[in-house]
């Protein structure tokens, strides 16, 4: 599965130390994050991330435009929501891909929790159906 993981700077922590305790899980999947969120998660636990732009930079757009595609499985967004964030209007768009492409989509770890051990049971097993496809959109952005 392809699976994207973004946190606002408060919640980095709470991102990192999420990664961490379901690095067994988390391996055996395509990980994609926006650029400082990924590049806590690898320091922190030396996973294979693929890294967009810094949210405010266009980090967000860049992993909407592959909701879009249906080429994200799941999103692991875990949002600052008492800090206003100068790209409001990019979070909300991410948000609503999710919607529109019917993605899995935790906005904090406790919708986390439930997601991750979803993954691990099969439970997101019925993504493979909706896109056809298993294959890392990594492949893509190297064959571009
Ligand atoms: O701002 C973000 C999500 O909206 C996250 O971006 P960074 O991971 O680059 O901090």
């Amino acid at each position: 599965m392809n699976i994207a993981l973004i946190a606002h700077d408060k919640k980095k922590n709470d991102m990192v130390a999420f990664v961490v305790a379901y690095k067994k899980i988390f391996e055996k999947h395509a990980l994609y994050a926006t650029g400082t969120t990924g590049a806590r998660i690898q320091e922190a636990t030396g996973l294979e991330v693929h890294r967009f732009h810094s949210g405010p930079l266009g980090g967000d757009q860049e992993i909407g435009s592959y909701i879009a595609n249906n080429d994200m499985d799941m999103v692991f967004f875990f949002r600052d929501p008492l800090t206003a964030q100068p790209h409001e209007p990019d979070v909300t768009a991410l948000i609503r891909l999710c919607d529109v492409h019917s993605v899995p989509l935790a906005t904090n770890m406790g919708t986390g929790e439930v997601l991750i051990r979803g993954l691990e049971q099969g439970d997101i097993d019925w993504r493979k159906i909706v896109h056809g496809k298993t294959e890392p959109v990594a492949k893509k952005l190297e064959d571009n």
